[in-house]
């Protein structure tokens, strides 16, 4: 299959496909027994940074469900790290990271070594693509017609870590400076903001197709901070990636933003806006010019559920977005409890038409 007839990739450059095609957000991940099975094989860090470990990682929920997309198998959190911060994924804790609270923490990270850092991310990325265009080797009867997506964390989201030191519900100490030492504050997200787009060009020379940013915390700021720590450098990252790299799609989530998604989406230049689990998807397309791709919004509660209160409210979202370029996705990432059986009952759904 020639790479336009990647129907991902199509609804990715704005045009209605249907059925919708389909990816999860952490679509690789805990709730798969082969992930679990690579996981005691080695640390987190490690896995991402093993061009074999993270190209199988990768390929496993495209074996099981012929999903149309395909996630780098990475996290956000690697571009501090590969910057040189520390971090260190606590079993039942989640990141721990030596946290940035001064000019001195700021001066010891080094964007400069990011390249060398994830010199292995960019390998596994190159392996999946001549694996997922190649011939099918992977089992899933893929024929060439599985996306790759590459991503990275959006500023804000990535400072709350970096800030903070840790996950949270509230990340009060990275607001906390925000309004207190805007001036520090200001230089970590410039440096996030060209670290993140030189990875991302680095990403799609190395063979990703489309990227993310997951904006995960842009929901906690007001509407002006938002303009300035959302909105203002995703919009920056956009711009850089149209020069350098120009007709690659980028996708936005920025996760809980309510109503101040649509300025998002204007503001921004993204090509497609992903929706949380909260949005109204049939308001928002409303409300947005129609040349912008959704994507969204299935509640991964739904997921874990099963039966047909989740095959409803999947084909209910699918059949919303008929007409409208629409990547079928869930609102948040697949839950670590999640039986495997209903990921393929959600995908036999969206996929099934004609009843
Ligand atoms: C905020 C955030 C992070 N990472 C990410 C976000 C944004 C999306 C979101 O809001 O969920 C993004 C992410 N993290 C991971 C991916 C890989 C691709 C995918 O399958 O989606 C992606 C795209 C793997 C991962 N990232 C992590 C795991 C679990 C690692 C393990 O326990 O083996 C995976 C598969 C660890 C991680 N990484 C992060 C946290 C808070 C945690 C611990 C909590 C958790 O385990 O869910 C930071």
């Amino acid at each position: 299959m020639t790479e336009t007839g990647k129907p991902l990739l199509r609804v990715l450059q704005g045009e209605a496909v249907w059925p919708p095609p389909l990816w999860l957000m952490r679509q690789a991940g805990r709730y798969l027994p082969e992930f679990r099975a690579l996981r005691d094989k080695a640390d987190f860090i490690t896995r991402c940074m093993t061009p074999d470990l993270a190209t199988e990682i990768t390929l496993q929920p495209i074996r099981r469900y012929a999903m149309d997309g395909a996630i780098l198998f990475s996290d956000i959190l690697i571009l501090p790290w590969a910057m040189g911060q520390s971090l260190e994924f606590v079993h039942g804790t989640g990141p721990v990271l030596g946290p940035i609270r001064s000019q001195a923490d700021l001066d010891r990270l080094d964007p400069k070594r990011v390249p060398e850092a994830t010199a292995p991310v960019m390998e596994t990325l190159t392996r999946l693509r001549g694996i997922l265009d190649g011939p099918d080797t992977i089992g899933a009867a893929q024929g060439g017609r599985t996306t790759l997506l590459g991503f990275a964390g959006a500023p804000f989201t990535v400072a709350c870590y970096m800030v903070e030191g840790h996950g949270s519900r509230e990340f009060d100490a990275t607001r906390g400076m925000a309004y207190a030492d805007p001036l520090l504050f200001d230089r970590l997200m410039a440096r996030l903001t060209e670290a993140t787009a030189d990875m991302l060009v680095a990403q799609i020379d190395a063979g990703a197709e489309a990227v993310m940013l997951f904006d995960s915390w842009s929901g906690l700021l007001p509407p002006n901070q938002f303009r300035r720590h959302v909105i203002a450098p995703t919009r920056a990252i956009v711009q850089e990636i149209h020069a350098r790299r120009p007709g690659v799609p980028v996708i936005g989530f920025p996760r809980l933003a309510g109503v101040m998604a649509t300025e998002y989406a204007r503001e921004t230049g993204v090509r497609v806006l992903a929706l949380d689990t909260g949005a109204d998807m049939t308001a928002m397309s409303r409300l947005l010019p129609d040349n912008i791709t959704l994507q969204g919004n299935l509640d991964p509660l739904l997921l874990l559920a099963g039966g047909d209160a989740m095959t409803q409210e999947a084909r209910a979202i699918r059949d919303a977005m008929k007409g409208r370029p629409h990547v079928f996705n869930l609102g948040h990432g697949v839950v670590p409890a999640t039986p495997p059986e209903h990921v393929g009952e959600l995908v036999r759904a969206v996929r099934e038409i004609g009843q």
